[in-house]
């Protein structure tokens, strides 16, 4: 990537407006205990200590025959079987010297055997057994070799997807304690919004940040509460920005935040509480605002609908994750190889809509219009380029995919 000058003036980064959102964010403290069974997409808000060694005793990986493997010094020992052991069998008496005893997956390995051999591997003849020379210790799980009694298993701040609650089942526990869900009040600015379904007059459209936001926000795992569409006038917004305050832990709206007259969301804001800072060098997505009505946090994003859904990925969910009591904040990026090239260096770091291609590379989108929503759809997810950067093909890119953006 070559740079050159780079000129935002009255623009703060990205990172910049990140780091100032994570600084003031007050981490949760109201609590809920759920069984497993609800707690999918929830925060962790306690620490989990393994109550057991995992394994808790010695068992067996394969079906087969549970030996000493010093009784198999030469190749096809045979070795007479002295008895049987299935998974939910108690571990029963120690192995006879010198015998074979037939075991199944997950039944515990018996006193005296050390290694279990795979039956695949060993010709039956009646009560005994020929059995190859063998590892000292194949296909047994150590008692305690995944996790040892008293360790820490998973920490408070993270969220839990099917990963945890298989894990925190396994270790016997059937409810957890997590941080009540963060409530969002969404509010859609605009006197040209209708919502999806209704007859649209001239100079109307139907209101694609409501829906788009709400389903965003519940899929991070928030409650939303979706107060629809307010038109752009002062009045309209101070009362709805009062009412839904006392009702959420946040406040997110969409449109009004850029320069025309019919952008009255900053002064309302800044009458009703403090603007804290406004427009932010990143594309789409500039007219940024954040500040608090009353005392609760306002994030304003941009109207169009693709800087809505992007700034809300990029700047809004690290800091709604901290909200929630979430320890890792940050998406990662993967470096990938641009098939593209980007000659003209841009002011603002750019988010562009782009796919992965069969050689590992990543592509762009022919369309990155903001007001556009399709191309997101028809994209895997966002190809990063800094400010003031151009780019060849074939020079590294990050690249953020869809499936950790929106989940
Ligand atoms: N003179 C300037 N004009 C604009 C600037 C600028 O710097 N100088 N910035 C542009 C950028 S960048 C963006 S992004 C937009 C954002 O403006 P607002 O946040 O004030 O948004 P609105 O003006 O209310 O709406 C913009 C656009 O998006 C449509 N919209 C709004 N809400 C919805 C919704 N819920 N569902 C679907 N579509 C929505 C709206 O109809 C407008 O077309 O400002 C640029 N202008
Ligand atoms: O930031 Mo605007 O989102 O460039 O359209």
């Amino acid at each position: 990537m070559t740079t050159s000058a780079c000129d935002s003036p009255g623009l703060l980064t990205v990172d910049a407006v990140i780091a100032q959102l994570l600084a003031q964010a007050i981490a949760p403290t109201a609590r809920i205990r759920l069984p497993l069974s609800a707690a999918s997409g929830r925060v962790l808000a306690e620490d989990i200590v393994a109550p057991h060694d995992v394994p808790a005793w010695a068992n067996s990986a394969m079906d087969g025959y549970a030996v000493a493997a010093a009784d198999l010094q030469t190749p096809m020992t045979s070795l007479a079987i002295d008895g049987r052991l299935a998974a939910g069998d108690g571990s029963g008496s120690a192995l006879t010297p010198s015998h074979a005893r037939r075991i199944f997956t997950g039944a515990p390995l018996p006193a005296g055997a050390d290694t279990v051999v795979a039956q695949e591997h060993c010709l039956r003849e009646g009560d005994r057994i020929s059995i190859p020379i063998t590892t000292l210790a194949a296909n047994v799980r150590a008692q305690g070799e995944e996790l040892a009694r008293g360790s820490l298993v998973l920490s408070a701040g993270k969220r839990l997807s099917a990963n945890e609650i298989a894990l925190l089942a396994s270790l016997g526990q059937a409810k957890v304690s997590v941080f009540q869900p963060l409530r969002i009040g969404l509010l859609s600015t605009g006197n040209e919004l209708r919502e999806a379904g209704s007859a649209l007059a001239a100079g109307q459209i139907a209101n694609a940040n409501g829906p788009g936001l709400a389903a965003l926000f519940r899929g991070w795992g928030f409650d939303v509460i979706n107060s629809g569409i307010v038109p752009d006038q002062p009045a309209a917004l101070r009362s709805a920005f009062r009412a839904l305050s006392s009702q959420c832990d946040v406040l997110i709206s969409s449109g009004g935040v850029s320069v025309g007259e019919e952008d009255h969301l900053k002064a309302v804001v800044s009458e009703l509480g403090e603007l804290a800072l406004w427009r932010v060098a990143i594309q789409p997505g500039k007219p940024l605002a954040f500040g608090r009505v009353g005392q609760r946090p306002w994030l304003g994003l941009p109207g169009n609908p693709t800087s809505a859904l992007i700034t809300a990925m990029i700047i809004a969910k690290p800091y709604l994750r901290r909200l929630q009591g979430q320890q890792h904040v940050q998406e990662a990026a993967y470096t990938l190889s641009a098939e593209f090239s980007w000659p003209k260096a841009k002011p603002r770091r750019q988010y562009l809509r782009a796919s992965l291609t069969n050689s590992g590379g990543v592509t762009l989108h022919a369309q990155q219009g903001s007001a556009m929503l399709s191309p997101a759809c028809a994209s895997d997810g966002l190809a990063m380029i800094e400010a003031g950067r151009s780019l060849v093909a074939g020079e590294p890119v990050p690249f953020l995919p869809y499936a950790s953006l929106l989940s």
